[in-house]
């Protein structure tokens, strides 16, 4: 359980970064928290010849409002959102996720940068950012980019991200006051990753469902929008049947490999009842 040799980076400033993950091509990784990719390397199914650590540039840290967004930098860890009084009052939804990241241990270190970036189909954050409509600020030796999440993921640890490009930011929607929104995750003990998971945000009017999007964690190659499931809810009251449909169509949609965590059978199964229960607890929070 001892990575490979590597030579260890530390830039100052983005531009420094880029330039050095440019000039170093394949051999060479940025490094935020380290907590998905030291692991990978002392089982050695990654081998970087050089780490570039991101963890001495300030701007990519930190929460700030833009306008109708909340913009996050890469290197913002889950204890500070955790902590931020912004999103706990603007967007809920991603403070409710963290609290399911691991452990605090994890969670001190863990970038939000790292956990979108990785494009491993267990990270959590991944599927909340899709159903909250985020895109992510992707700067390289050509220039920034914004990519939308939905576009972002290509299949397990194969995203939209181009050679020397690094996240820097990550750049969410201001959800509409009174919406509802819950992140349902089953694990197996606590710090575990999802046997299944959905996040689902709505609003809700005269007791019917308005607007509403669903996403799923862990139950594909990819975080996966379950489009249909979120459209088969809206014009309904949420009763047993809108459910019904709505778990029937997310499933529909999933394909979990059989695994530790249960079979590709079970797992569907229970994914479809996460979603039922997400959209149970987002419709109870709606107040508008
Ligand atoms: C015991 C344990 C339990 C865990 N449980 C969960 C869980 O339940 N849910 C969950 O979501 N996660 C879980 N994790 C993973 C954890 O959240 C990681 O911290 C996270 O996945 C990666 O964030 P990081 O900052 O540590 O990134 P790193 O490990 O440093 O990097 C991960 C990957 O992303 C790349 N990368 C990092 N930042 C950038 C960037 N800004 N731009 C481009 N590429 C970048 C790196 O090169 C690397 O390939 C767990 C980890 C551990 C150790």
């Amino acid at each position: 359980m001892i990575p490979g040799e590597f030579e260890y980076h530390r830039p100052a400033t983005l531009a420094d970064a880029v330039k050095l993950l440019s000039e170093l091509g394949d051999e060479a990784r940025p490094l935020a928290g380290g907590h998905s990719l030291i692991p990978m390397m002392k089982l050695r199914f990654a081998t970087p010849e050089h780490l570039i650590d991101l963890g001495a540039i300030d701007q990519l840290k930190g929460i700030c409002r833009d306008g109708n967004a909340l913009v996050i930098g890469a290197m913002t860890t889950q204890a500070d959102i955790i902590n931020s009084a912004e999103i706990a009052s603007l967007l809920p939804i991603i403070r409710e996720t963290a609290l399911l990241i691991a452990d605090p241990q994890v969670r001190y270190m863990g970038t939000i940068g790292g956990n979108v970036a990785n494009g491993d189909p267990g990270n959590d954050m991944p599927a909340v950012m899709m159903a909250l409509g985020a895109s992510y600020r992707l700067e390289g030796p050509e220039g920034a980019r914004d990519v939308p999440a939905t576009e972002f993921y290509q299949g397990a640890y194969f995203t939209a991200l181009e050679p020397g490009e690094i996240l820097t930011a990550i750049s969410i929607p201001v959800q509409q006051a009174g919406h509802g929104y819950a992140y349902e995750k089953l694990k197996r003990k606590i710090g575990d990753y999802a046997t299944a998971a959905a996040a689902v945000t709505l609003t809700m009017a005269d007791g019917k469902v308005t607007d509403c999007s669903i996403a799923l964690t862990n139950l594909s190659e990819t975080p996966v929008l379950a489009e249909e499931a979120a459209q088969a809810v809206i014009g309904t009251s949420l009763d047993d049947a809108a459910l019904k449909t709505a778990a029937a169509a997310a499933r529909a949609v999933m394909s979990p490999a059989t695994d530790a965590r249960g079979t590709t059978e079970y797992r569907t199964h229970v994914g479809g009842i996460m979603v039922m229960r997400a959209l149970q607890r987002a419709a109870a929070r709606a107040t508008a």
